[in-house]
Order: C-alpha cells, then sequence, then structure tokens
C-alpha cells in the first residue's frame, strides 16, 4: 500500500496536475480529493486526461474530508489555505500550492494580498542551499510561486557569488494562461489572448517580495506578460554585474548536482515547451555585449516546477522518499 494523500482544491489546474503526477506515482495514493463548487464531480468528468481516477468523486472541501491521509496538498486560491491547516493535526504533512505561508514579512504580505497574514512555513525550493534538509524535517511546507521558481533560480547563485548586484534587477517574464487558474476571466478569453501578447499588474507584482526573500535582490523591476499558450514560463532576468565572472560558470556550478535544473549547452536558449510535463528548470546566460548587464533567461512549465511538480518533489522529501520519486527531468517537445 501507498503512502495516501489528499488533493484539496483537485478541481483546479493545479490540483489536475496534482492529480496526474500521483496516477503515475511509485509510492503515492489517492486518499480524496475535494473540490468547492464542483463538489460531487467525478474527476472523469473535471479532469478527463486523469483516467485513473476517473470514477472518484470530489469531496466537499473541507477539514474533515482530508481524513486520516498522511499528507495533504492544499491548492486553494490564494487566503483558503490558512483555514483548513488550522483544522489538521499537527502530525498531518502540508503542502501548500498557495501563497499564504510562503513570505516572512507580514508587511510584504499586506502590500499586495488581502486580508491578514497568516504565517511562514518553509519555503519549498530545494534547490536553494540548506533548503532541501529544511523541507525534509518540515511537516508544513509553502511550495513556491510560479513566476518566483522562474527568477529565484535565474538570479540566487549570482547574488550569493557577488556577481549581480541585488539593487540593480529587471525581469521580463511571459506566462501561459494556466497561471492565472481555472475560473472564468474576461482577459483569458481565448478572444483576448489568441495571437496577442499583453502585459498586466505592471510595476506591482504579487511574487516580487517573495522573489527577493529568496533571492536576495533588494530592488527589482517585473514586468509580467500574458502569452497566447496553455503552460509555460519564460523570464529574462538582468541584472548590473559587479565582478567581471562568467555568469554561466557560477550558474553552472552552482547546479551541478541537481536533478532538476539544467544550464543548456552553451549557445542554446530555453524553451518553455522543452519542459512541458516535466519538474524542470532550463536556464542559459551571457554578458550583454552592449550594456555589459548580465541576461538570464529561465523556462519552467506553471504547473510543473513552478506548481504541482514542485510541491511532489517537496512531498517527497518530506516523506523520506527519492527525491525525484514520479517526476519527470525530459519535458515534451515540440
Ligand atoms: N496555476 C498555476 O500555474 C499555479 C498555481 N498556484 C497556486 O495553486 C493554487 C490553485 O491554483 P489553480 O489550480 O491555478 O487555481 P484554479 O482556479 O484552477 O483552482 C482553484 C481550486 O480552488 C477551489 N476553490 C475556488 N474557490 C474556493 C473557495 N472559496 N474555497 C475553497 N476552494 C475554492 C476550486 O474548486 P471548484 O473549481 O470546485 O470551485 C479549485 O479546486 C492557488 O493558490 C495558486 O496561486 C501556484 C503556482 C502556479
Ligand atoms: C498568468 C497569471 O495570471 N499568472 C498569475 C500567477 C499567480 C499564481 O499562480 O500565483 P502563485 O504562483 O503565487 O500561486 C499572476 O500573475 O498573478
Amino acid at each position: 500500500m501507498g503512502i495516501r494523500v489528499a488533493v484539496v482544491g483537485a478541481s483546479g489546474y493545479a490540483g489536475g496536475e496534482l492529480l496526474r503526477l500521483i496516477a503515475g506515482h511509485p509510492h503515492l495514493e489517492l486518499a480524496v480529493a475535494t473540490g468547492f463548487a464542483q463538489a460531487g464531480a467525478k474527476i472523469g468528468s473535471v479532469h478527463p486526461h486523469v483516467r485513473s481516477f476517473r470514477d472518484v468523486v470530489l469531496a466537499k472541501t473541507e477539514a474533515a474530508a482530508v481524513g486520516d491521509a498522511d499528507l495533504v496538498f492544499l491548492a486553494l486560491p490564494h487566503g483558503e489555505s490558512a483555514a483548513i491547516a488550522a483544522q489538521l493535526p499537527e502530525t498531518t504533512k502540508i503542502v501548500d500550492l498557495g501563497a499564504d505561508f510562503r513570505l516572512q514579512d507580514p508587511a510584504a504580505w499586506s502590500k499586495y494580498y488581502p486580508g491578514a497574514h497568516a504565517g511562514t512555513w518553509t519555503y519549498g525550493l530545494p534547490e536553494l542551499p540548506g533548503q532541501r534538509g529544511r523541507i525534509a524535517s518540515a511537516t508544513r511546507v509553502a511550495s513556491t510561486g510560479c513566476y518566483a521558481v522562474t527568477v529565484v533560480l535565474a538570479l540566487a547563485p549570482l547574488i550569493a557569488a557577488g556577481v549581480a548586484d541585488p539593487d540593480d534587477v529587471v525581469v521580463v517574464a511571459a506566462s501561459g494562461t494556466s497561471g492565472a487558474g481555472r475560473s472564468a476571466k474576461q482577459h483569458l478569453l481565448a478572444s483576448e489572448v489568441m495571437g496577442s501578447l499583453s502585459p498586466y499588474k505592471v510595476g506591482a507584482h504579487q511574487h516580487v517580495p517573495e522573489i527577493k526573500q529568496a533571492s536576495g535582490a533588494r530592488t527589482l523591476s517585473m514586468t509580467p506578460v500574458l502569452a497566447p499558450m496553455p503552460r509555460g514560463i519564460l523570464a529574462t532576468v538582468t541584472a548590473k554585474p559587479l565582478t567581471d565572472a562568467d555568469p554561466r560558470a557560477v550558474l553552472q556550478e552552482a547546479y551541478s548536482g541537481e536533478p532538476f535544473v539544467q544550464v543548456l549547452p552553451e549557445g542554446q536558449w530555453p524553451h518553455t515547451a522543452s519542459t512541458f510535463g516535466s519538474n524542470a528548470a532550463h536556464l542559459q546566460a551571457t554578458t550583454d555585449v552592449d550594456s555589459g548587464r548580465i541576461v538570464v533567461v529561465s523556462a519552467i512549465d506553471n504547473l510543473g516546477k513552478g506548481a504541482a511538480a514542485q510541491a511532489v518533489q517537496n512531498a517527497n522529501l518530506m516523506l523520506g522518499l527519492p527525491e525525484t520519486a514520479g517526476l519527470a527531468v525530459d519535458g515534451i517537445a515540440p
């Protein structure tokens, strides 16, 4: 028998990807899946691509539904995780995919999110120095934001090495539409998105404080762009150099033993499609010949390394399983 896990918020995009990963995981078993408006529906009607659980009925999202699951994935809208988490036994392991417990600074929370700051859990990015061990011994882990993981992987080693100026970082990052969740929104209609790129939350994105907290950046401008594709994030991160070190060599050294983070061969630049369906992050770096700025391009699948696969990676560590269990390093292309 496998380790019993619950997916709370299973009817959403991140929840659906969690179900797909659990179905193929060698050690995990689905104990229960819940929905909110879609409670009572069969998984087969909500996520037709997840055949393995097609006859499982979504329970109502409430703490009681979780029962005796060993680990709970929370894939709920921001602000909804704390109430459920507070009702679960302290021994129940939880991985939260939402933002509720990511930030250390309550003032940073209040600047970008409604409601009171719920608290701070262990930050779920194993590739940060020392973080893998902290996650392995934690019972509560806050998985990273999708833009945050894309940018932090590109930036943190360069700031830690004193190579990039933490006070001069500029990010432009494009995301597929699934990053905005599944609920109907006018700006996500096919007629608004198809054949068009559009910036949004310009000058005020909620992941900026998370990126600063996790990467060591102090001043950062980020412009998100909605891209006409279902999945994927491609971030271009530029920073003022503080030394003449080769940024690519710094990233290569930082990630040489990492199973999921790959600095691509010289001359190859990341494509979002190469990461689809996987927990991979692809990076490439150079120095801009005109401005002298460091340029790093980083690509992930927002539902993979940006959400569900990252959450499973954290769960694997918390459960003492092989970190890579049930996760793909190879994407789907074209
Ligand atoms: N999409 C992404 O790329 C990423 C998402 N995340 C985070 O994961 C979480 C889920 O995101 P995503 O799957 O995209 O969102 P969706 O909008 O696709 O799904 C939201 C889920 O929450 C349920 N829900 C909606 N309203 C409530 C409510 N008031 N109380 C309880 N449950 C509710 C929905 O149930 P129902 O449909 O049955 O009403 C659904 O299961 C969010 O915190 C998001 O920020 C993190 C990283 C990336
Ligand atoms: C395209 C799009 O709208 N993306 C969302 C990503 C939000 C999200 O999912 O936030 P977390 O990763 O913090 O949970 C946005 O930019 O707000």
